[in-house]
């Protein structure tokens, strides 16, 4: 691929493997994930999130989504528990969706589709930064929740109304005391296995946390996410929609269940 990777028919996933092998590999992420097949394993520890909004520093358009970025260079935000052993630091969240309601996930549940979704992305503190870890097998964690078109979500509404702030591709603005469990469902019940990156360059360095239980998103509120841009100031402007990789094989892993 001679121009950089997108999500557009030129540069879309398809393409990827041209610059990226690994993504024919076998441990690719997204998924479709079947509950009937998911396995129950009551083994599988209780999430333990624990944010703090001072670690909060900014929020990025980055051209592919928009992120908020944390200070990670202590254990101020972290998970434990869960399917993984250790600490995993928060480096940044950020979204997938799409350009109407009916797509935009990037994980599915029997084969179902949501208009958005939310990945919250940790690094495992037994490897010194996120650049090393996310090299290594166990070296990511991600926390996946499903955004359900229904009633508004003002739990959503300080994070789109930064939005207008960072339209174009490369533009940020600060975004402090902000804490990211807000945007967590009631219940914290999860499906897990061992991915990658959605996105180039794919690592598969991820074990997947996805929550079976949506957050609500309004239509209206979707057209904030909408509303930005892939490219930046001075170029032809393209919306920021359709930003989801589709389900990849699931090559023999096996989709575990933290509930009955
Ligand atoms: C902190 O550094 C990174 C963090 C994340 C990802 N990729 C991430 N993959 S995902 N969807 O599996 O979390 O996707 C995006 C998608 C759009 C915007 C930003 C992240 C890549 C990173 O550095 C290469
Ligand atoms: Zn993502």
């Amino acid at each position: 691929m001679s121009h950089a990777w997108g999500y557009a028919p030129c540069n879309g996933p398809d393409k990827w493997v041209q610059d990226f092998p690994v993504a024919d590999g076998p441990r690719q992420s997204p998924i479709d994930i079947v509950p009937s097949q998911a396995k129950y394993d009551a083994s599988l520890k209780p999430l333990q999130l624990k944010y703090d909004p001072a670690t909060s520093k900014g929020i990025l358009n980055n051209g592919h989504s928009f992120q908020v970025d944390f200070a990670d260079d202590d254990d101020r935000s972290t998970l434990t528990g869960g399917p993984i052993s250790g600490t995993y630091r928060l480096r940044q969240f950020h979204f997938h969706w799409g350009g109407g309601d009916d797509r935009g996930s990037e994980h599915t549940v029997g084969g179902t589709k949501f208009a958005c979704e939310l990945h919250l992305v940790h690094w495992n503190t037994k490897y010194p930064s996120f650049g090393d870890a996310a090299s290594k097998p166990d070296g990511l964690a991600v926390v996946g929740v499903f955004l359900k078109i229904g009633a508004d979500n003002p739990q959503l509404q300080t994070v789109l109304d930064a939005l207008g702030s960072i339209k174009s591709k490369g533009s940020q603005t600060t975004f402090s005391k902000f804490d990211p469990a807000i945007l967590l469902p009631p219940s914290l019940d999860y499906w897990t296995y061992d991915g990658s990156l959605t996105t180039p360059p794919l690592l598969e360095s991820v074990t997947w946390i996805v929550l079976k239980e949506p957050i609500s998103v309004s239509s209206s509120q979707m057209y904030k996410f909408r509303s930005l841009l892939f490219t930046a100031e001075g170029e032809t402007p393209c919306c920021m929609v359709d930003n989801y990789r589709p389900p990849q094989p699931l090559k023999g892993r096996k989709v575990r269940a933290s509930f009955q």
